[in-house]
């Protein structure tokens, strides 16, 4: 490995443990093999630091689900070591239905390998290459989830600076299929402040951000670039140089003269020059885009199953380490599994800023003939609540809704507890515990780590057996037993108030280790 990594060479840290910079995680951070648990089988593409394969996780019971994984050279990496890490740092932060999740991350020797979601369908550009030519409503389709993932982004203060059709993957190859942000390598966390760097792709860039000087709302020009192309297959901006692309992009100088423009609707061109400002001040911004006229002629907005609502309003308050927990087995589940959560999770966030408020939730119950009462939705938000923000985020949703039933089948839970015992002794060690959650990317601190084994009564070195991992899980509250009678054996532990049936069980397990 080159000297550039002195982090690495002088402390033999885990690269993980130096890329995240978490002063704890240096001691539990350990080398990994992914071949324990993925099967590479294709190559996707190349980027500048490694290659993005497909490749396929088996679970324990049988199931198996394709990834994405990029590989990324330690070596290569090494004089943009800062890159990768706000790129990590930001892909942990995100969390959207239109945004490529980050799952896990693995180290070796040579590489980073991030697990990522999977999009079969390949990029925009190659997709508008391919088929010639969209319909307006295609268009409408695609910009309308493009615009939902930036809209997150603004709202969580990432500025992304490199929109462009190559960075928005379809996750399958039919015309319906959901669209994805990639690349995280520009993006910023951005504050009151105005950025300054130069960055991103000359064909999509603001005016603004070759002066020198901008904001979030470079990411809004973008976009229109990215609708004008998909709308004619053509650039509204060119050049035969980057001085007279520039010069135009300055100007602002495009028209809709081409025969392309004939059949598009006035509402699309009036979307495009709104975006197409000059000044960023006046510049329309992501949400209002969202409420422009364009997308909203044909909105309808897609009906809620009932059994959703009734997933939220019967939820009970679970511990950090059940919430964490759910977020791995929520991460396994198929595009499939989760395709109705996600329409739902869609008609309910009506602002499309990737967040669900009580008031969005009070408002579809409404739309969708479900009796309201008020007072109950702000309990329920408080309760589900642990990002403290008074909203649910993504995956948040996910855990509450999620059809427990089929989750938490024995097999499924049997998968779930091999995914954690990766010493693959029958039992999860504490060590493991924590190794497979940081892995995942939870937000469980050294401190909130204490306090779950104090609540388990557990120590370092301590070991979960299957029977403890499920009660955490599946019998966590003793309301929710009624829900899991399918599963056998039904055991009478689970009337128990679970503190007391958890501490006990563990303290005999541990008890019979030592003896
Ligand atoms: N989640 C994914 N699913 C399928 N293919 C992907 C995925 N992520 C990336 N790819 C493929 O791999 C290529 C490189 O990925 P990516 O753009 O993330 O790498 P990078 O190092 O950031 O590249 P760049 O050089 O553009 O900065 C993409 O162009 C795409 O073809």
């Amino acid at each position: 490995m080159g000297s550039c990594c002195p982090l690495l060479l002088n402390n033999r840290e885990p690269f993980q443990a130096a890329l995240l910079s978490r002063s704890e995680v240096s001691q539990k951070s350990r080398l990994e093999s992914i071949h324990k648990n993925y099967n590479f089988i294709k190559v996707l593409g190349y980027g500048q630091f490694g290659t993005v394969r497909e490749a396929t996780r088996l679970f324990q019971n049988g199931l198996e689900r394709k990834f994405a994984i990029k590989s990324i050279s330690k070596d290569k990496v090494c004089k943009k070591f800062n890159l990768l890490k706000r790129e990590l740092e930001l892909l942990s932060i995100i969390d959207h239905p239109n945004i490529v999740k980050l799952h896990e991350i693995y180290e070796d020797e040579k590489y980073l390998h991030l697990v990522l979601d999977l999009c079969k369908g390949g990029d925009l550009y190659d997709y508008i290459l391919n088929k010639g030519k969209l319909t307006e409503k295609e268009v409408m389709m695609i910009m309308k989830k493009i615009f939902s993932a930036i809209n997150h982004l603004h709202t969580v203060s990432i500025c992304h600076r490199d929109l462009k059709p190559d960075n928005f993957m379809l996750v399958t190859k039919d015309s319906d299929s959901e669209v994805k942000l990639i690349d995280f390598g520009m993006s910023v966390k951005f504050g009151d402040e105005q950025m300054h760097t130069i960055v991103g792709t000359p064909y999509y860039l603001a005016p603004e951000v070759y002066m020198g000087n901008y904001g979030k709302e470079c990411d809004n020009w973008s976009l229109g670039v990215v609708m004008y192309f998909l709308l004619s297959g053509k650039q509204p901006f060119s050049g035969s140089n980057i001085n007279e692309l520039l010069a135009n992009i300055l100007k602002c100088n495009f028209t809709f003269d081409d025969r392309n423009w004939n059949d598009v609707s006035e509402d699309a061109k009036d979307l495009i020059r709104k975006l197409l400002v000059v000044d960023p001040k006046d510049r329309i911004s992501i949400s209002n885009s969202l409420r422009h006229k364009w997308f909203n002629q044909h909105a309808t907005t897609a009906p809620v199953n009932l059994e959703i609502f009734n997933s939220l309003k019967t939820f009970k308050a679970h511990g950090k380490l059940w919430n964490e927990m759910m977020k791995v087995f929520i991460r396994n589940l198929s595009e499939d599994e989760i395709k109705d959560l996600d329409v739902a999770f869609k008609a309910i966030d009506t602002e499309h800023t990737g967040f669900i408020t009580a008031d969005n939730i009070e408002k579809a119950m409404l739309r969708n003939g479900y009796p309201v009462v008020a007072d109950e939705i702000h309990k329920l938000i408080n309760l589900i609540d642990y990002l403290g923000n008074g909203k649910l985020n993504y995956t948040q949703f996910l855990i509450v809704t999620a059809d427990r039933k089929s989750i938490f089948d024995e097999e499924s839970l049997w998968s779930a507890f091999k995914y954690f015992d990766i010493s693959n002794q029958g039992k999860v060690h504490v060590s493991d515990l924590e190794f497979v959650l940081e892995k995942a990317g939870c937000c469980i601190t050294t401190l909130d780590f204490e306090e779950i084994l104090n609540e388990f009564q557990l120590k370092a070195g301590d070991f979960m057996s299957f029977d403890q991992f499920k009660d955490i899980i599946v019998c966590f509250s003793p309301e929710n037993s009624a829900d899991f009678n399918h599963l056998a054996p039904p055991r009478t532990v689970r009337r128990l108030s679970h503190k007391r049936l958890s501490i006990r069980r563990l303290s005999n397990a541990n008890a019979q280790q030592t003896s």
